[in-house]
C-alpha cells in the first residue's frame, strides 16, 4: 500500500457528530495497516484540562497555552488516552466535554496550538485521519479524503444509544439539540469550518451499515 507520491498513504475522514468517522478510521486503519489520529480527541482533551483548571471558557490565552502543553499518550494497542498521566478515555467522551470541546475549537489560536502536532502523525507511517478540517487544512495534501455524513435524527439515534450503552444518562431531545448546536457551531466557524474538501468523496451513511461503508472507502483507497 503506497500513495502516488510516496511510500505512505494519507487519508482523511471527516464529517459531523455521530456520522461513524471514529468507528469507520479504526476499521479503515485496521484494514490499511495504517495508524490512527482521533483529532476530535485533542479539542476534547484541551476541554477536560481546562475544566480541571478551572480555565474560563473564554480565556483564549490559557486555552490556547493548554493546548500547546498537553501531555498526552495515546495507546492504541490498549484503545486508551492518558492526560498527564492519567486515563481519561471515558471522561473526554461525556457530554458536557463534547460540547466544552466544540467551543474551544471555534478559537484559531487553540487551533493553531494543535496544527504541527496533528501534522506529526503523519511522518513515516500511513495515517487514516478523523475530524472536522483533516482533508481542508491539515492535510490538504492527503491522497484519499471522504467526508462521512448522515441525517441529524441518524446520527442522534447513534449517538444516543452509545451513550445508553456506557451507561450515561441522557435524554434523546436534549442529545439532538446539542448535535445539532455543534452541527452549526462546526459549520459556521470562522476558522477551519466543517465543509468538504473540494477532491472529497462524500458518503450519506443514513442508510448503509457499517460493514457497507468501510466496503465503499476501502474500494477508493485501493485505488492508490
Ligand atoms: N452506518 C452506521 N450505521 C449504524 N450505526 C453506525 C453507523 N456508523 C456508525 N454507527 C454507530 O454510531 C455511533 C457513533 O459513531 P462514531 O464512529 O463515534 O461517530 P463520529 O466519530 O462521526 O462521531 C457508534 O456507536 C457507531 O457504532
Ligand atoms: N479536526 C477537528 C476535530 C474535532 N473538532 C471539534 O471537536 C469536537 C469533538 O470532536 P469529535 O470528533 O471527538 O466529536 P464527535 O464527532 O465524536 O462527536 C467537535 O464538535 C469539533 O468542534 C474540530 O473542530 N476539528
Amino acid at each position: 500500500m503506497s500513495s502516488s507520491q510516496g511510500q505512505y498513504l494519507l487519508v482523511t475522514i471527516d464529517g459531523p457528530s455521530g456520522a461513524g468517522k471514529g468507528t469507520l478510521s479504526q476499521l479503515l486503519a485496521k484494514a490499511l495497516g495504517a495508524s490512527l489520529l482521533d483529532s476530535g480527541a485533542l479539542y476534547r482533551l484541551v476541554a477536560l484540562s481546562s475544566l480541571k483548571r478551572g480555565i474560563a471558557a473564554d480565556d483564549v490565552v490559557s486555552l490556547s497555552e493548554t493546548a500547546r502543553q498537553l501531555d498526552v499518550v495515546f495507546r492504541p494497542e490498549e484503545g486508551t488516552t492518558m492526560l498527564e498521566g492519567e486515563d481519561v478515555t471515558q471522561a473526554i467522551r461525556a457530554e458536557t466535554v463534547s460540547m466544552l470541546a466544540s467551543q474551544v475549537a471555534a478559537l484559531q489560536p487553540v487551533r493553531d496550538a494543535l496544527l504541527e502536532r496533528q501534522r506529526q502523525f503523519s511522518k513515516g507511517q500511513s495515517l487514516v485521519a478523523d475530524g472536522r478540517d483533516m482533508g481542508t487544512t491539515v492535510f490538504p495534501e492527503a491522497d484519499v479524503k471522504f467526508f462521512l455524513t448522515a441525517s441529524s435524527e441518524a446520527r442522534a439515534q447513534r449517538r444516543y444509544k452509545q451513550l445508553l450503552e456506557r451507561g450515561e444518562e441522557v435524554d434523546l431531545q436534549q442529545l439532538i439539540a446539542d448535535i445539532e448546536d455543534r452541527d452549526l457551531r462546526d459549520r459556521s466557524r470562522a476558522v477551519s469550518p466543517l465543509r468538504p474538501a473540494p477532491d472529497a468523496i462524500e458518503i450519506d451513511s443514513t442508510n448503509l451499515t457499517i460493514p457497507q461503508v468501510l466496503e465503499l472507502m476501502l474500494s477508493h483507497a485501493s485505488n492508490h
